[in-house]
């Protein structure tokens, strides 16, 4: 037998406050994830003998500290399961980008392996392994876009609708938590109502300013798309992106955009696509 393809997309903070500080060091916040169709492929095949095996190599990472493996023996431990699984992966989303690339691929392994393990666990059960994995892979488990609030874990679901962004990889790789330890990160965002949302609050990223002062060209980035509206980071960054009016105008930016960054014209999806493949699976 071959291997199943899934799709782990990427997400977009549109914005992110931070609102406290939890006793074990993680910060409160408030966000919302926007789903994107820019997204990693993960190849799965069940094996009968218990062993999980990356066919792939992430550069400079071992794979026992691949997330997509980590979330395979997580599902294992948690289970019981006697199976195993290969696994491959095909990198689009950049790691370090603050577009949840390996959140969403640990995501993507537990809930497809639990339909291909016949394990059986809830969407629930599958979000707290995930959370223990990072803070990012429970929006990917339930599959939608969501307002954030706790460690990010507590989701509440969005119908953002249809939405073109111009999005920009500068190419730094940031590590999350240098930006949360940071001393001058503002942590006493006011909370927000939900409800406010949809009059139109300003709302900001509270870890911009921390992640400009560590890595310049995010700031450069950040210049350069201000020019077509209200340019922001994703995450931690070193993403950031812009909202347009239509695909035509994200190419537009795409193709003026300086080549020493990657460019996307992306669309904001309020489904994963991988729910959809799960469904059809289920379906066969
Ligand atoms: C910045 C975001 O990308 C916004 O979506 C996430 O909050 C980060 O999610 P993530 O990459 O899955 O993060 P994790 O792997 O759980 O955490 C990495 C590190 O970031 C810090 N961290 C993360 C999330 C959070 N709410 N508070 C934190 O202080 C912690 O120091 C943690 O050790
Ligand atoms: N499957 C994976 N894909 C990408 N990075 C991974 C993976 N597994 C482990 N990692 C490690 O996790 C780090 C963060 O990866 P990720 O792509 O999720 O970052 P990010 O987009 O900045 O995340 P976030 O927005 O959740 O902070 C990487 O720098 C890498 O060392």
């Amino acid at each position: 037998m071959s291997l199943t393809w899934f799709p782990a997309p990427a997400k977009i903070n549109l914005f992110l406050h931070v609102t406290g500080r939890r006793a074990d060091g993680y910060h409160e916040l408030q966000t919302v994830f926007q789903l994107i169709d820019l997204c990693d492929q993960v190849g799965l095949k069940v094996r009968d003998d218990g062993v999980i095996q990356a066919l792939h190599r992430l550069p400079g990472l071992d794979p026992e500290h691949d997330l997509s493996v980590r979330a395979a023996r997580a599902l294992q431990a948690a289970t019981g399961t006697p199976l195993g699984c290969d696994i491959e992966l095909q990198k689009h989303i950049p790691a370090g980008a603050g577009l949840g690339g390996g959140s969403s691929d640990a995501a993507t392994v537990l809930c497809a392996l639990n339909a291909l393990w016949g394990t059986k666990l809830n969407e629930t059960e599958l979000a707290a392994i995930g959370l223990k994995l990072g803070a990012d892979v429970p929006v990917f488990v339930h599959g939608y876009s969501a307002f954030a609030e706790g460690v990010g874990e507590a989701l509440q679901p969005l119908e953002l609708g249809p939405a073109c962004y111009a999005l920009v990889f500068p190419g730094e790789t940031v590590p999350t938590a240098e930006i949360f330890r940071d001393p001058e990160l503002t942590r006493n965002t006011p909370p927000i109502k939900i409800s406010l949302l949809r009059e139109g609050v300003s709302t900001h990223n509270d870890l911009q300013a921390v992640a400009t002062r560590h890595y310049q060209e995010i700031g450069a980035a950040i210049d350069w798309l201000k020019r077509f509206g209200d340019a922001r980071m994703s995450g931690s960054g070193s993403s950031v992106f812009v909202r347009v009016d239509s695909q035509t105008a994200a190419e537009a930016i795409k193709a003026e955009a300086p080549s020493r960054w990657r460019t996307w014209c992306v669309r904001g999806i309020d489904q994963s696509p991988l729910h959809i493949a799960l469904r059809n699976l289920s379906a066969r």
